[in-house]
């Protein structure tokens, strides 16, 4: 028995048979009544009668198709409807081969990719409900016959046009109106390649159509019948049979590129991948369990492999520790590539993963980033697509199920290792209670701005005997490896840390509690509660074994903030029900054929609006690619892949120097010059958190040079050693300015001097005693901007 959207498609579509059984007695049920279900002309149903009098329709192989939106696996089904309509006697098969089973009603989507509720809804009510039965006028309506493949006949030859009255005339006008809005209406035509910015103008050249054509009779009827859902699914079939014909140009159009924008069954990306068998090996389980120890244990037995990290920090330490057990291993970043002689194994960052290598073992650490918004797809890919023998993903239990599902896809064989903590994490409940100066050796104090990490170190480095360590997103991997090493290490007076999010992933460090300052955080847009998930990885930090403190803590600087924690901590992990995606260039550059003249920023956009995705998955955002696809518009010369690579680039968008230099970067590529740099060196460490921010930035521009080095030709980027030496320097004046930070941080007014206000983006939460008197009076309000 067909479940899922099959199901429910054959609901949909007997309900449809049903409706126009309805309005039509058997007699006159011809042929081309199917065809106004589904028109042959887009390769969609064959119809025919059988012997015994009924109707069937045979559904041929096609994914999207009439009276559902469906995209995906359905196969096809067919549907025999008996000729008086009624439920009990509606016989239904499935066709041979059908793959609906597997198929769930996630796999229907709107144009934009979207579980599209509403048409679920709708379809749902048509079957449940039959709304054209239970109303009179429609019954009425209905009892005359209109049928509408004649009706279009009719009006297509009709040269008359009928006298209305003005309330009549209103009352049209009025079920045209309803009948654009209509989300089924919308929803129904994208089946037949009408989409959805070109339905509006499709309805309004219907409606002068219908007003020049129409019969006076039927416009009674309509006009009894009035601006409702029952209008709308008689005029429906007619509206389609005058798009066909009158919209071919268009529907050919949406149709190409419908189909250039197809994600779907991402597995089939990868045809020597799926030609092997692959045993995938999910080490699942909490932080702290040894779910990567275990997986490098089987890299570093094989006799080569490949180590996909979610951070370039990550995969410098893998690469440092490999190499020191004595198996050489290379590093492959997006900025840097360390070629170790004779190495057979390769640690790299999950974005530069190589589908056409050829491994005994691979290890995929944090899978769970499959479901991230932005950079899931990377995780995605190296699943379906690396060629290795056993692949190993390190995860929590939270893409388990959805692992599961893939795998049964590509027919990879599963063996899932689960893993508990080697200790359980203990809640401190005493919390800091708000006081900065309770803190211990070994804390890790994790806040999520760069201006509350500054303002944290100096208040404990002024009230305190502690000195601190920093880490968080903007530093260098190697500034934050320097700082990990200095805090790590028990020989010197920096024993506290204060870090972002960034240590969150899979770093062992010597951390004895992690204190959470805050939980709320930017999210780009507002300021949010930090996710569960999150929560969690951050807090696993501590007590990791081998470390000095074997033993974890946690807790949270503010009595009020603990019971958050607590229930973060016990949340169990959320199933992921779908994970990311994004096209390749390839894939981008077909779509761009068929709408050509588009700028690559609308490009993107027209992409997301019409790309088509299974169930499981979605597209990753990209944003920021977008709002640097607009910056580089002005930049001529540039070719469709040029000006990927470059809208790639990692860059901070609110950061203004490094947006120029990115614009000068592409500038000088397009006038086939050498890129240089174009910067000079600072003259020592940093004096205060301007210099700071200046070292930041000018190390970002550096490291975008190095990945963009490694996307284009020698020749156009031809200083990469000298940008090298640059970027080792800039991370240890970084280093040097951290130890030696003690410097008050610029106020808001000072920061926004010489920047406009709305281009500063995130404004930073009130300084520490203001933050916290603010949440006491307001106990803890999740703030927005
Ligand atoms: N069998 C083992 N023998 C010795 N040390 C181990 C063993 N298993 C794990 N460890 C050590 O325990 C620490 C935590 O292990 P690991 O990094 O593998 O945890 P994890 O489950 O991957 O955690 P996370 O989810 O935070 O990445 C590491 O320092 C690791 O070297
Ligand atoms: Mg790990």
């Amino acid at each position: 028995m067909a479940r899922g959207v099959a199901g429910f498609l054959r609901r949909a579509y007997t309900s449809r048979v049903r409706f126009l059984l309805s309005t039509r007695n058997l007699h006159s049920l011809r042929e081309s009544d199917c065809r106004s279900l589904v028109n042959p002309e887009f390769d969609v149903p064959t119809s025919r009668f059988c012997s015994d009098n009924r109707v069937r329709v045979q559904l041929p192989l096609n994914d999207y198709r009439f009276g559902c939106i469906g995209f995906g696996k359905v196969r096809g089904f067919s549907s025999t409807v008996d000729n008086n309509g009624e439920n009990d006697d509606c016989e239904e098969e499935e066709s041979v081969g059908s793959e609906s089973e597997d198929y769930d009603e996630e796999g229907v989507i709107n144009e934009l990719g979207d579980v599209d509720e509403s048409l679920m809804k709708d379809l749902a009510v048509s079957e449940t409900d039959n709304v054209v039965e239970s109303s009179e006028a429609a019954r009425a309506f209905n009892a005359r016959c209109h049928d509408p493949l004649e009706l279009y006949s009719e009006l297509r030859e009709s040269e008359v046009r009928c006298k209305l009255q003005r309330s009549e005339w209103d009352t049209i006008r009025e079920i045209f109106g309803y009948f654009a809005q209509s989300g089924w209406a919308a929803n129904q035509a994208l089946a037949i390649y009408i989409g959805k910015s070109f339905f509006p103008t499709a309805v309004s050249k219907f409606r002068e159509f219908f007003l020049e054509k129409c019969k006076v009779e039927v416009v009674q009827d309509l006009v009894r019948v009035g601006p409702t859902d029952e209008a709308v699914k008689f005029l429906f079939p007619v509206f389609v049979e005058f798009c066909i014909e009158e919209f071919p140009d268009e529907i050919k159009r949406f149709k190409s590129v419908v189909e250039s924008a197809d994600l779907t069954k991402p597995a089939t990306w990868f045809p020597f991948a799926r030609a092997m068998k692959r045993k995938i090996v999910y080490h699942c389980g909490p932080t702290n369990s040894g779910k990567t120890y275990n997986a490098l244990q089987r890299f570093m037995e094989a006799k080569n492999g490949l180590y996909c990290s979610p951070l370039r920090l990550l995969a410098m330490e893998v690469f440092d520790k490999v190499n020191a057990l004595g198996i050489y291993c290379s590093l492959l970043t997006g900025q840097e590539k360390k070629h170790v002689p004779f190495s057979n194994h390769v640690s790299c960052t999950v974005e530069m993963v190589s589908t056409d290598e050829l491994y005994e073992v691979a290890v995929i650490d944090e899978i769970q980033m499959m479901a991230d918004p932005s950079r899931g797809h990377a995780w995605t890919k190296a699943l379906l697509g690396l060629k290795a023998d056993e692949i190993h993903l390190c995860g929590d239990p939270s893409v388990l199920e959805i692992v599961r599902k893939m795998c049964a896809d590509t027919g990879d064989e599963l063996v899932e290792e689960h893993y508990e903590r080697f200790k359980p994490l203990v809640v401190e409940a005493k919390t800091l209670l708000g006081e900065l100066k309770n803190v211990k050796s070994g804390d890790c104090i994790v806040a999520f701005s760069r201006r509350e990490i500054f303002e944290v170190k100096m208040a404990i480095e002024k009230y305190t005997k502690h000195r601190c360590c920093v880490i968080y997103g903007a530093l260098p991997p190697e500034t934050r490896r320097q700082q990990a090493n200095l805090f790590n290490d028990q020989e010197n007076e920096y024993d506290v840390l204060v870090a972002s999010d960034a240590v969150g992933m899979g770093l062992n460090l010597n951390i004895r509690r992690v204190v959470f300052y805050s939980l709320n955080k930017y999210n780009g847009d507002k300021i949010v509660p930090v996710a569960a998930s999150q929560v969690k990885q951050i807090a696993g930090r501590a007590g990791r074994r081998g470390s000095r403190y074997p033993d974890g803590l946690t807790t949270t600087l503010h009595l009020e903030d603990l019971s958050y924690l607590i229930e973060c901590l016990q949340q169990p992990f959320d199933e992921v029900k779908k994970v990311g995606l994004f096209p390749f260039f390839e894939q981008i550059e077909l779509f761009a054929a068929q709408v050509p003249n588009m700028t690559f920023s609308k490009l993107l956009n027209h992409f997301g609006k019409h790309c088509r995705l299974d169930g499981s998955y979605f597209l990753c955002r990209h944003d920021h690619v977008k709002k640097v696809a607009n910056m580089l518009e002005k930049v001529e010369g540039l070719s469709l892949e040029d000006r990927f690579n470059f809208c790639f680039a990692p860059v901070n968008i609110r950061n203004p120097k490094a947006m120029y230099h990115l614009y000068r970067f592409a500038s000088t590529y397009s006038q086939d010059m050498p890129v240089n740099v174009a910067m000079g060196m600072p003259k020592g460490s940093a004096k205060n958190d301007t210099e700071l921010l200046d070292l930041e930035s000018r190390h970002q521009v550096l490291s975008m040079y190095l990945w963009l080095s490694n996307q284009f030709e020698e020749k156009n980027f031809p200083f990469v050693e000298k940008v090298e030496a640059m970027a080792t320097n800039i991370a240890e004046l970084l280093g040097e300015s951290l130890t030696k930070a003690s410097w008050k941080m610029e106020s808001k007014e000072e920061i926004l001097k010489g920047q406009k206000k709305e281009e500063r983006g995130y404004e930073r939460p009130a300084s520490l005693i203001k933050l916290a008197i603010k949440r006491k009076e307001e106990n803890f309000g999740v703030e927005g901007e």
